[in-house]
């Protein structure tokens, strides 16, 4: 963990977007932050801050190990509207990337977290609907499109996914729900797309 100083003004965060499949994802997992208080009980990518000299790859790994349990590998990052990654309150920034979990334990939520959850990515109304840190929504309306399970429209709060198209490749099972973590490795298919290096 690291914040802002003289030689870097930005307080830089990592997320994690673990996906149950890298080749046919059908759910995501999200995680309900147990701290601080003003945060308690709203929905977030698991991840956290970088340390310093740490690659924001690097930093992500590490906390999904020490938040988790698990392992994972990530694979695209969602694009975000500058380099230094998605605004945040104050002088942070995130970059979050997809990922799978790549060795055979489950995710499970530790002191960070009241719970994880998989969300099904053939409902994406509900996971808009879920009570997000107000500053990951424009990111999680990125992550649905880039997944694309939502339309590519402009969308906006009252346009966020609801009544859209399942249009994408690689949505391959639409028939799950909401539902507690059970976990899924994966240890298939190579980084693809809009992969970038960690800075
Ligand atoms: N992990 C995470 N943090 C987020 C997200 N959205 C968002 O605004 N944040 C904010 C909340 C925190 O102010 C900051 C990340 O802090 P953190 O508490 O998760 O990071 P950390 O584990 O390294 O920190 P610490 O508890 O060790 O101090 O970024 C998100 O989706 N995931």
């Amino acid at each position: 963990m690291t914040t802002a100083s003289a030689q870097d003004p930005l307080t830089r965060v990592t997320g994690a977007a673990i996906l149950d499949s890298s080749a046919a994802p059908t759910r995501l997992l999200v995680a309900q932050r147990a701290y601080p208080e003003k945060l308690r009980g709203l929905w977030e990518f698991p991840g956290g801050k970088q340390d310093p000299g740490e690659g924001a790859e690097e930093a992500l790994v590490r906390e999904c190990g020490e938040e988790l349990g698990v392992t994972v590998r990530l694979l695209d990052e969602v694009p975000a509207p500058n380099p230094e990654g998605w605004p945040l309150k104050g002088t942070a920034v995130m970059r979050v990337f997809t990922a799978v979990v790549t060795d055979d334990r489950e995710p499970a939520a530790g002191e960070d977290h009241l719970q994880l959850r998989w969300v099904a990515l053939d409902n994406p109304a509900a996971i808009l609907d879920l009570d997000w840190i107000p500053a990951d929504l424009p990111i999680v309306r990125a992550l649905l499109e880039q997944l694309a399970v939502v339309g590519t429209t402009t969308a906006g709060p009252e346009n966020s996914g609801v009544g859209t198209a399942l249009s994408g490749p690689l949505i391959a099972d639409a028939a799950h729900t909401g539902a507690p973590v059970t976990g899924t490795a994966d240890t298939g298919v190579p980084r693809s797309r809009t992969s970038h290096s960690g800075r």
